[in-house]
């Protein structure tokens, strides 16, 4: 696996790929601190890529002036390691001087998709997120880049970026990741205390149990209220959880078409995202 940590060594990386035969590249994006369901994005780039390149950059402009940018997880050896295991080809390593040059003065701003839920409750942040995957793709060249559905909005707001701008990138969606118990894996996990760790799952659960009692014909906002009442009762704190269109996160009073049942909840300090098809 070659390491890249330069925009000199990643050109002559991407070369080396190239001039081995290898000309397709999947891009997996990440922030480090990896667990199985970034290795899963891996698996799916290889599946359509000749060859596969991971980022990791944990993004300032992501993260707002009170959220977790200093205290996130980050362990570059045992991500390289674990990258390479999993058949990784190349690994990006950009620091923020990289990334953000003296004097940048672009950002890039997803409206539509991007307004509502984590757009409304992080405001800032699928600019910096859109901002940071052209980037990444200007750097890379991909042909195609993996994301994970845990985040299912954010893959929502880059296929509406890629679409809006003609990127020349195939936007490729893997499956969420779970631990036995449901839990969606995510780096942010290794936050939880032992009691929150064990309360954690009731977020897929109750999501599931919304998603049945609206498939049967229950109310939806009855049913979301009952949900929102047991995640309450387990310890949460609801930031919200909605069934919305599942390309445009329009909010759906009733299940129609392709739709998603999607939340965000706090357990103490720990913001835990899921979603489900409906
Ligand atoms: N459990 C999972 N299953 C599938 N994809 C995942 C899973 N967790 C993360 N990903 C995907 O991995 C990519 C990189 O995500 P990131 O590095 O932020 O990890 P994360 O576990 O989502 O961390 P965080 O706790 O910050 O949300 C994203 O496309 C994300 O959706
Ligand atoms: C896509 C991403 C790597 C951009 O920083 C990040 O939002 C993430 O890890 O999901
Ligand atoms: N996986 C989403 C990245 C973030 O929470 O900033």
């Amino acid at each position: 696996m070659q390491i890249a940590r330069t925009l000199v060594q990643l050109r002559a990386a991407r070369a080396a790929l190239a001039a081995d035969g290898r000309p397709g590249l999947a891009l997996v994006p990440t922030m480090g601190a990896l667990h199985e369901g970034h290795l899963s994005l891996i698996r799916a780039a290889r599946a359509h890529g000749d060859a596969v390149a991971a980022s990791i950059f944990v993004n300032p402009t992501q993260f707002a002036p009170h959220e977790d940018f200093a205290r996130y997880p980050r362990d570059e050896a045992a991500d390289c390691a674990m990258l390479a295991a999993a058949g990784c080809d190349l690994v990006w390593l950009p620091d923020v001087a990289t990334m953000y040059p003296p004097g940048d003065a672009t950002m890039i701003e997803v409206a539509g998709p991007a307004l509502l839920w984590e757009g409304a409750a992080r405001p800032g942040h699928f600019r910096g997120v859109a901002t940071v995957v052209a980037k990444l793709f200007g750097q890379v060249r991909p042909d195609a880049a993996c994301f994970g559905e845990k985040d299912w909005q954010q893959v929502q707001v880059i296929r509406r970026m890629v679409e809006d701008l003609g990127l020349p990138v195939d936007i490729i969606a893997a499956p969420t990741w779970r631990e036995p118990s449901g839990l969606a894996m995510s780096s942010r996990n290794r936050y939880l205390g032992a009691r929150e760790r064990a309360a954690a799952p009731t977020l897929f659960a109750v999501l599931t149990g919304v998603r049945d009692a609206i498939c049967a014909g229950a109310p939806v906002g009855q049913s979301i209220a009952a949900a929102e009442a047991s995640l309450v009762a387990a310890g949460f704190t609801v930031d919200y959880l909605a069934l919305v269109d599942a390309v445009t996160l329009a909010p759906l009073h009733e299940p129609a078409g392709a739709a998603r049942l999607i939340a965000a909840a706090r357990l103490g300090a720990t913001r835990l995202l899921d979603n489900i098809a409906v």
